[in-house]
């Protein structure tokens, strides 16, 4: 299998976690072809996501980010458009297209579901292709 990450940078370090769990997951899976498209934020991720399922390169993408609420209204619109149009390319590609973007109230919380004592979102996302791209395969789905 050949897997997408696309990853939003805007917080690099909690980026950097999430991409860990990710490929840490995928290393146990076998799954060693692996390439990372970097986009400036959350909001940019469901383009890229576009961009690798309909590439026919990959078998899934899993898409990594944090969204951390400020003091307006922004966090919302980010965090829905990411989320919405992650899934609307999955659903209109056919191409697994896992969601691993933290929507967290702040670092603290951020920090403990990449990697920390909460959950590993990037592992969770790695999985969430893996088993995908896996029934797809046994569907034989074109
Ligand atoms: N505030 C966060 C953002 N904001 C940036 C947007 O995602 C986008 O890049 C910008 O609006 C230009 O289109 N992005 C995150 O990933 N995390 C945040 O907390
Ligand atoms: C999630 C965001 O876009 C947020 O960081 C923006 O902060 P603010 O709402 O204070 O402008």
């Amino acid at each position: 299998m050949r897997m997408a990450l696309c990853v939003a940078r805007f917080y690099e370090d909690l980026a950097d976690r999430l991409e860990a769990g990710a490929r840490a997951r995928f290393a146990e899976a076998g799954v060693t072809d692996v390439d990372r498209y970097d986009v400036p934020g959350a909001f940019e991720l469901p383009l890229a996501a576009r961009f690798a399922a309909e590439s026919g390169r990959y078998d899934g993408v899993a898409c990594l980010g944090a969204v951390i609420r400020g003091e307006t209204d922004h966090y919302e619109w980010v965090c829905q458009e990411a989320a919405r149009g992650i899934q609307d390319v999955q659903l209109r590609s056919g191409i697994p297209c896992a969601f691993g973007v933290l929507t967290v109230d702040n670092r603290e919380q951020a920090l403990a579901r990449a990697g920390g004592d909460k959950r590993d979102s990037g592992r969770h996302a790695a999985e969430a292709v893996l088993a995908l791209a896996g029934l797809r395969r046994q569907l034989q789905v074109p």
